[in-house]
């Protein structure tokens, strides 16, 4: 599947590239988009414009996207049955932290991050996403990628 490229006014990671992780853009460029919705994450301003989500429509392909939970519950009120939503959760939130810094997050991002009001939210499946969202324990990998395997291939096969 064909991953949609999102825009933030986050600055790039060190091994971050624009046009390949994100369209990385000042909040001035960010008001010229066409965003079929954007939030605020941490500090950040993200949203997903209809230039990238046309992209992968014009092609026939079925998209990924990542999301946070406010942008997940925008696109099922949007697109109903045809956004197949994935809530992905560890059992300890600690591994949170752990992976950031295994990532190479700078002290002050992953610290920023945990202060944040969004952080703390999307650690729960919201209820408007309850008996909507598919739900997928991330702590290991190798299981993860199965379990989304398989919903991949029921959807498929619909
Ligand atoms: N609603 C919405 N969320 C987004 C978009 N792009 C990224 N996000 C979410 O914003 C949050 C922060 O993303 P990021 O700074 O890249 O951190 P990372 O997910 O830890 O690499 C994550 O929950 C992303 O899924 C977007 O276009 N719309
Ligand atoms: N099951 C896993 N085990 C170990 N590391 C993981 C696992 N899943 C994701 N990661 C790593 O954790 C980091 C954060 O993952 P990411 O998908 O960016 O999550 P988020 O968007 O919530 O920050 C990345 O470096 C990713 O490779």
């Amino acid at each position: 599947m064909q991953r949609v490229i999102t825009h933030t006014t986050r600055l790039p990671r060190a091994d971050e590239k624009d046009g390949v992780d994100y369209h990385f853009e000042t909040s001035a460029s960010m008001k010229k988009l066409h965003l079929l919705e954007e939030i605020k994450y941490d500090q950040f301003q993200y949203g997903s414009s209809f230039e990238s989500l046309e992209e992968g429509w014009k092609n026939g392909h079925n998209d990924v996207i990542v999301l946070d939970t406010a942008g997940a519950i925008t696109y099922h009120q949007k697109l109903g049955s045809k956004a197949v939503i994935i809530f992905l959760t560890v059992t300890h939130i600690d591994a949170l932290a752990k992976r950031m810094t295994l990532r190479g997050d700078k002290i002050s991002a992953i610290r920023s991050r945990l202060h944040s009001k969004e952080y703390h939210r999307d650690l729960a499946l919201p209820d408007a996403l309850k008996g909507i969202a598919h739900v997928v324990v991330n702590d290991q990998w190798k299981k993860t990628k199965e379990q989304v395997d398989a919903i991949v291939k029921q959807i498929l096969s619909k």
